[in-house]
């Protein structure tokens, strides 16, 4: 069920920033940078943040609605580690974001973006690619799932072809790895069985 709108805006302050902010002032601890794109209703975050709280983990939801929630239910449960941007990631993580920073890009279930006139709001393209592949360190990992087939093989074309390295071998797909931890749509995938096409690319190291 959606959640009902929250008054409070969440990550607004990062959005019109020409630079990086300080992450350790941030968050008032260093550790891993870690940022997911199209975070829906937080399963994954929420999830993931629980049980690696020294991760620094910022999570981009333009839905206002998930967006709030998300970080509200972080902030109830006392995690000191997530906060969730309610804007569009695409304009923003390149500005907040240092070359080189990122330990992990999480990419679940991206909308498919079916009609024609709308495949530019894809997050996989070839500019974006380039993009993420330029902030994460090097060795650092692009973990992308997705249910739909034929986005699925044209995504990995595209990350593969921006320099990201498939360790399994190019257009191969990673099994599924139990100990992941499912985003909120994934859930409902492992439940019914249905397959879901997954990738776990590297930035080489040079
Ligand atoms: C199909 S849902 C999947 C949500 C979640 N990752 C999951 O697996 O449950 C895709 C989400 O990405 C968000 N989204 C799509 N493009 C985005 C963008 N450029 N910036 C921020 N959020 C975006 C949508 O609002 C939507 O909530």
């Amino acid at each position: 069920m959606r959640p009902a709108l929250l008054p409070d805006p969440v990550g607004l302050k990062f959005v019109p920033l020409e630079a990086p902010p300080d992450w350790d002032a941030e968050f008032g601890f260093t550790g891993p940078l870690e940022l997911e794109i199209g975070s829906g209703a937080g399963g994954h975050a929420l999830e993931y943040c629980r049980r690696n709280p020294g991760v620094r983990f910022v999570a981009f939801e333009w839905r206002k609605k998930y967006a709030r929630d998300t970080q509200m239910r972080a902030e109830k449960a006392g995690m000191k580690n997530l906060r969730v941007i309610e804007s569009d990631a695409r304009f923003v993580v390149p500005r907040i974001f240092a070359p080189g920073s990122l330990d992990v890009i999480h990419l679940q279930f991206p909308d498919p973006w079916w009609k024609r006139s709308h495949a530019k709001r894809a997050v996989v393209q070839p500019d974006f690619a380039k993009v993420m592949l330029g902030l994460l360190k090097p060795g650092g990992r692009f973990d992308m799932r997705t249910d739909v087939q034929d986005r699925a093989v044209a995504m990995l074309e595209i990350l593969e072809a921006a320099g990201f390295h498939n360790p399994l071998g190019a257009g191969v797909f990673h099994p599924y790895d139990p100990e992941e931890v499912p985003s909120t749509r994934e859930r409902r995938y492992l439940a019914s069985g249905e397959p879901v096409y997954r990738a776990r690319l590297v930035k080489p190291a040079s």
